[in-house]
């Protein structure tokens, strides 16, 4: 039956231009956007909890970029594209009728961009949106019962001879290769095209001192809502091991009060230069504000469809023996994993079964995977044995019934450089929203701008214990590309590489059809409804070709 989607409140940021100023002992002026306040749908805002420079709290890590345009660095030009939908097939995503994206009216999408004049503005692409939430799709969730997908995945490229990427002193963007330089103020700056990323010293190595109020070579605002040390505590358990420095961010808390953390990112200076760093959104569940927790989501959702999530809850040890069971499975004899071919999209894929780009004339991507879908009564899931891989999984039962399922991988070695295989090629997820957690190997690239030739890759570096969560393409059609259904693939790095990734999905016959609150006649809906379970079957169809 055809469940028609019912109505929720779902919080929606808003823009402004406005911008604090920052200055450090140098004089050179950070400025960072400030948001305005965020508003729920129904028109009610609380301004007494929304401030300019008084948004999140303590525990939301809101990592935004600055700006030194003084001091002669490219500013980041906004990104504005009109964004046409013409049934030119968009690069990783495959064209998909007659359920994907429609020949609508021109939508211009304005993402977060620094201006030349100073000015650090955030697009306004949403100021049209309507006050009421009308066609929601949280409780229809709740009712029916999302899908649940899991997946593990090893990339196994060993590159004899070749250059991988990572880390090096060159980056390999779009198929350039791209030279950081430093400049005279001691910026280590990546050009590619019109754009140009930061990458800021440390405090120490440019000889700041903590009461600069320089953190990472950048500054942050925070609240004083919880002590110095349980923010410091946070803060450091989510970054623990982070093998990279973040760009220049600030982090906005919930007053105006700014205070000096020292900063717990010390980055290996050969992945500083290895290519752009992703300046994604941290959200963290021990927010104690629903409200202000949902608004960091939708942010983090809008402005980059990826983000790190961090004190969710799942135990790293949990975590850690999910990994080791995946290893065992992908050092099964080929033929036990053969045996458990993947049916009804539960079991084994072997390597390049999977092409996430189908659009590319690779021979498939360089990975096995195994998928686990949900534990409901007709148990469509194989597992190798009693123990292997069941016994960790067990436990996702207490998610309900509604269908998942897990993939494992295993590498293969290459005995050459091939260029067109990629450990994941270049792709959106298809679902709701995928949360990923890998082992610490690099190679997970994030395109922002998915319609803009050539593409720039950013690099999104490992965090432990920190899940990276990203929309899917049903959640960009939901929201009619407010949320960002990001592209993102995996290069080649010479090492194994495990992943676990939870995909969860709308039920199957949900109908994902435009929210109320995401169309307007200026905004018009652009992608036509579709059935969910359709959909997924149509875009599985295209990725393994079958
Ligand atoms: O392994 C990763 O880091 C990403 C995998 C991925 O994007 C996917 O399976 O959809
Ligand atoms: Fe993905």
């Amino acid at each position: 039956m055809v469940q028609k989607p019912k109505s929720i409140n779902l919080l929606i940021p808003q823009y402004a231009d406005s911008s604090l100023v920052l200055k450090s002992n140098h004089g050179i002026p950070f400025k960072s956007s400030v948001l305005k306040t965020p508003t729920p749908l129904d028109g009610s805002i609380n301004k007494s909890h929304f401030e300019p420079g008084n948004y999140g709290s303590p525990s939301i890590l809101q990592a935004r970029l600055f700006t030194n345009a003084r001091k002669g660095l490219k500013p980041q030009v906004s990104n504005h594209k009109n964004v046409k939908y013409d049934g030119t097939p968009t690069p990783g995503i495959p064209w998909v009728s007659p359920m994907s994206a429609t020949p609508l009216k021109d939508i211009s999408r304005t993402s977060l961009g620094v201006l030349p004049d100073n000015d650090l503005h955030h697009g306004q692409f949403d100021s049209d949106l309507p006050e009421m939430e009308q066609n929601g799709f949280a409780e229809q969730l709740q009712s029916r019962g999302p899908l649940y997908s899991h997946k593990v995945t090893a990339n196994v490229i060993a590159m004899s001879g070749g250059h991988c990427g990572f880390p090096s002193d060159s980056a390999q963007v779009s198929g350039k290769r791209i030279h950081p330089e430093r400049s005279d103020d001691g910026l280590r700056r990546m050009t590619y095209g019109d754009d140009a990323i930061d990458i800021g010293s440390s405090g120490r190595e440019k000889g700041f001192t903590a009461d600069d109020g320089i953190v990472n070579g950048g500054p942050r605002w925070r609240s004083d809502e919880s002590s110095d040390e349980e923010d410091e505590h946070n803060l450091e358990r989510a970054v623990k091991g982070a093998s990279y420095r973040t760009p220049r961010r600030g982090i906005r808390r919930s007053s105006c009060k700014m205070r000096i953390v020292s900063s717990p990112f010390l980055l290996a200076e050969p992945l500083i230069k290895c290519g752009f760093l992703a300046g994604l959104h941290f959200c963290s569940m021990s927010s104690n504000s629903v409200s202000v927790l949902l608004s960091s989501f939708s942010l983090a959702c809008v402005e980059y469809g990826f983000f790190y999530l961090v004190n969710h809850g799942v135990e790293e040890e949990l975590l850690a023996r999910v990994f080791e069971e995946s290893r065992k499975f992908f050092s099964l004899p080929l033929a036990a994993k053969m045996n458990l071919l993947r049916k009804e999209h539960r079991g084994y894929t072997p390597l390049y079964a999977e092409n996430l780009d189908p659009s590319s004339s690779s021979k498939g991507d360089s990975k096995e995977s195994f998928y686990i879908g949900p534990l409901e009564k007709s148990c469509l899931n194989q597992w190798p044995s009693q123990v292997l891989l069941a016994r960790e999984f067990q436990n996702f039962s207490l998610l309900g019934d509604p269908p998942w399922s897990l993939t494992i991988a295993k590498l293969c070695e290459l005995g050459h450089f091939e260029e067109q295989i990629f450990g994941a090629s270049a792709h959106s997820d298809y679902g709701m929203i995928t949360l990923l957690v890998t082992d610490g190997v690099p190679g997970l690239q994030v395109c922002r701008e998915k319609f803009k030739d050539p593409q720039t890759w950013e690099n999104v570096f490992h965090m432990n214990g920190a899940f990276i969560v990203n929309i899917g393409d049903m959640m960009e059609r939901w929201t009619n590309c407010l949320f960002r259904s990001t592209l993102h693939r995996v290069m080649p790095t010479g090492q194994e590489r495990y992943s676990l990734a939870f995909f969860l999905d709308p039920n199957t016959e949900c109908i994902v059809q435009c929210l109320g609150s995401c169309c307007s006649e200026s905004r018009p809906q652009r992608f036509p409804p579709i059935r969910s379970g359709d959909y997924l079957k149509e875009r599985l169809m295209l990725t393994y070709g079958s």
